[in-house]
């Protein structure tokens, strides 16, 4: 056992390496000693935390101070003055509409680790004029975006239900929520009122009563009952007509040519008429020596009883008749709606012979997501900004890419008793058990990340070299006598251990490079060149230099149990996502206690360039509900002039998996970002996988640090008003200190 003085100056050295004197550790170690009655081991644990929390504490230092801005942070969308970065930014949304604290400002990183004023600011003219200007703004968009209805569906009991689950029943019970298109509450979902018992449905032959959570527009549309289809059906197969289009007299009309390679779907089509009419229709490709016609209505059960089983549940009257009235619906709205960016037509009609053979945009996506997005390894290249579903030599490793659906288009369905409805190998629940007539805002649940065409981030197998992995290996990696070539990344030494937990010494560090970034940025770049000159180029501050774990991946030799294979292998643990007591919004948490070094989730969402993002945001009608960005930094480990498409977002606003729920908390959070490679070498593209930190008990909310600055009162507006609850609170701090209102994001380098 060390000695009283040789732990003493371990910790003082342990200290010092994180930027703190001997002088200022010294009486604040001796108060802890007293405190926890000359026992070192609170003091010890989990690299010297509580000595470090407590010493910075003790600094009582002014606002701005640096501390506590972590790697991952959330984006305030307007800006575009980019610096690299390696933080996360978020930007206060739908929970927190009311705030009047919508607009996000970010501050640039210091180039001083000891400077902890506030030394560069976004260009005010970036942000929106005042946070009530954007919160009013916020306020409509998310209103025009919750117009559909969300259902949160009541948890079908089943006979392998464990206790959580059936308490899950316990309080859910029939759930019946109701959007409204005003929002309300500062912290939780927009839109929200109260059940309303019109609008109760009894669910067709289950008998479940199901409300629907939102107003719902009737249809000016209309669906042919089943047999004049049949009849027209009928027609057009003896029809000698050949001809691809299905154009009606007088028409305008768009199509998608290309539904995949692989898919049978040739294309589909979508024509209008000056009578008001709209056609649509999907040419398939089908085997003439086997086929005789079917009926619309076998077809159509084929086609439901296949999403049923595909989507695991669906809403009890769901049909594909209610499915072609839905589209019917969305083409009405998407075609009245000409100031969206996705509607490429041209307002004229031509009288047919003029037929627009380019896909329209967002009428593709929203004729033929099915067969778009399900069907792998296709590419749909045909529209300049459409999203690729990369082909992929490891399924399970690399990101998914689909075309963008504007956030109207949103899936309104959410199933309480796993919202990523079969997407992950673990249920993941929803429960509410305050009964407030609230559930998730609405979005789609994606396990992977998805990747747009023009993103810098090229993912394919073609680029890895054989360097890059391990091919000579077999079975699990970290069962070999020497570490392979994988375990480069981590000096040599796997990141994880064979229970599949990171190491503890690994996760300290990747937790004391997020609390002190300013005792680990080393990196920086030259200038960055912006893609619009609307400024100079400002001086890159630095980028922190982090922590990165490489996963074996597909050209590895190793198999998909390999040790070094978790992030990839998805979520493991039991997670629920809840409704918190405090003000937050969703929170996630996990049923079982969590070890230190356990994965959690990825935090996925669309990757964007931040030209993308910019593109993105400026657009009306995507300003808002921007809760959910993620800024990753551009490639740390260039030297060379970085570009704007160069620097990477995440953005799960639209796409996303249950990282989206994950609130933040100053300081102490128990969850740590961790960049993890697998499809990509070098620092560009990567993973942003969260583990525990330390241990987490069952049903203890799981929070990450986002690395909000809360003291930056230049600028009005910002993300939230912090509710975590930490000691350290930031936000608090920020509150108690100087009773302000405007809070602010700090940006990372
Ligand atoms: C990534 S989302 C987290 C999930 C979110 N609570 C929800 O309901 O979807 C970030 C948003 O959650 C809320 N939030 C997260 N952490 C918070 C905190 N410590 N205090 C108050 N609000 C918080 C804020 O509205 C923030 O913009």
């Amino acid at each position: 056992m060390a000695s009283r003085t040789e732990r003493a100056r371990r910790a003082i050295d342990a200290m010092k390496a994180l930027g703190f004197s001997k002088k200022e550790v010294t009486p604040v170690l001796k108060s802890l000693l007293k405190l926890f009655d000359n026992n070192w081991e609170p003091i010890e644990d989990e690299g010297y935390r509580a000595l470090a929390d407590a010493t910075l504490d003790a600094r009582d230092r002014p606002q701005g101070a640096e501390h506590g801005s972590h790697h991952p942070r959330m984006v305030a969308p307007e800006e575009d003055h980019y610096q690299p970065s390696t933080s996360l930014v978020v930007r206060g949304g739908p929970c927190d509409l009311d705030s009047e604290t919508e607009a996000l400002r970010v501050k640039r990183p210091r180039t001083s680790s000891n400077n902890f004023s506030a030394d560069h600011s976004i260009d005010p003219q970036l942000s929106l004029s005042s946070p009530l200007t954007a919160h009013k703004m916020a306020r409509k968009i998310v209103d025009e975006d919750f117009q559909q209805a969300v259902f949160l569906r009541e948890p079908k009991p089943e006979p392998d239900m464990d206790a959580a689950q059936s308490l899950l029943d316990a309080q859910v019970g029939i759930v019946s929520h109701m959007f409204n298109t005003s929002s309300s509450g500062a912290a939780g979902p927009p839109a929200l009122r109260p059940p309303d018992q019109n609008q109760t449905e009894t669910s067709g032959n289950k008998g479940r009563p199901v409300q629907r959570c939102g107003t719902r527009r009737s249809s000016t549309s209309f669906v042919e009952p089943v047999d004049s289809m049949r009849k027209q059906a009928q027609n057009r197969e003896r029809s000698s007509d050949s001809d691809h289009t299905a154009v009606m007299h007088n028409t305008r009309a768009g199509s998608a040519d290309e539904c995949t390679h692989q898919a049978r779907c040739l294309h589909t089509e979508i024509a209008s008429s000056t009578m008001g009419e709209v056609k649509m229709s999907i040419k398939c490709n089908i085997d003439p020596s086997k086929f005789r016609m079917p009926s619309l209505e076998a077809v159509f059960r084929m086609v439901e009883d296949k999403c049923f089983r595909s989507y695991k549940s669906l809403p009890p009257n769901f049909s594909i008749g209610s499915l072609i009235n839905e589209i019917c619906e969305c083409v009405e709205q998407v075609g009245n709606d000409h100031t969206a960016e996705y509607n490429i037509q041209s307002d004229s009609f031509d009288n047919g012979s003029n037929l627009q053979k380019e896909p329209m945009m967002n009428g593709a996506a929203l004729v033929k997501p099915i067969a778009f997005i399900s069907r792998g390894g296709g590419k749909y290249n045909s529209v300049e900004d459409s999203w690729i579903l990369e082909t992929s030599d490891n399924d399970q490793a690399n990101s998914m890419v689909a075309q963008h659906l504007a956030p109207s288009h949103l899936s309104r369905i959410h199933d309480a008793s796993d919202i990523s409805r079969g997407e992950e190998k673990v249920r993941i629940s929803v429960v509410n058990e305050f009964g407030s007539d609230q559930c998730p805002s609405p979005f789609y649940y994606k396990q992977r990340n998805l990747v747009s065409q023009k993103t810098y981030a090229n993912i394919s197998a073609a680029r890895i070299g054989d360097e890059d992995g391990c091919a000579d290996c077999f079975g699990n990696c970290l069962s070999a006598p020497v570490p392979c070539a994988c375990a480069r990344e981590t000096g040599g030494e796997f990141a994880y251990t064979p229970d599949g937990l990171v190491r503890a010494a690994f996760i300290d560090e990747c937790f004391s490079v997020n609390l002190f970034p300013e005792k680990h940025r080393n990196f920086f770049c030259k200038p960055l060149e912006r893609s619009r000159n609307e400024a100079p180029p400002e001086p890159c501050r630095g980028q922190l230099v982090r922590k990165v774990i490489k996963e074996c991946w597909s050209k590895c030799g190793c198999n998909m149990q390999c040790g070094n294979r978790v992030v990839q292998r998805g979520i493991a643990c039991n997670l629920q996502v809840f409704f918190t007591q405090e003000g937050k919004g969703w929170g996630l948490r996990a049923l079982d206690e969590l070890p230190k070094g356990a994965f959690v989730c990825e935090y996925v969402g669309e990757l964007l360039t931040s030209t993308e993002l910019h593109e993105r945001t400026s657009q009306k009608a995507h300003k808002a509900g921007y809760t959910y960005l993620v800024d990753l930094g551009a490639d740390w480990g260039s030297e060379g002039v970085l570009k704007d498409e160069e620097a990477l977002f995440l953005d799960a606003t639209i796409y996303g998996n249950v990282g989206r729920f994950i609130n933040h908390r100053c300081y102490d959070a128990n969850l740590v970002g961790i960049p993890v490679e697998v499809e990509t070498p070098g620092h560009h593209y990567y993973h942003l996988a969260l583990f525990t930190s330390k241990k987490v008990e069952a049903f203890e909310e799981l929070t990450w640090d986002y690395g909000i600055d809360f003291d930056d009162d230049k600028h009005p507006g910002g993300a939230f008003q912090c509710l975590c609850g930490s000691r350290y609170c930031r936000g608090r701090k920020r509150h108690r200190n100087r009773g302000k209102a405007a809070v602010r994001v700090r940006r990372r380098g």
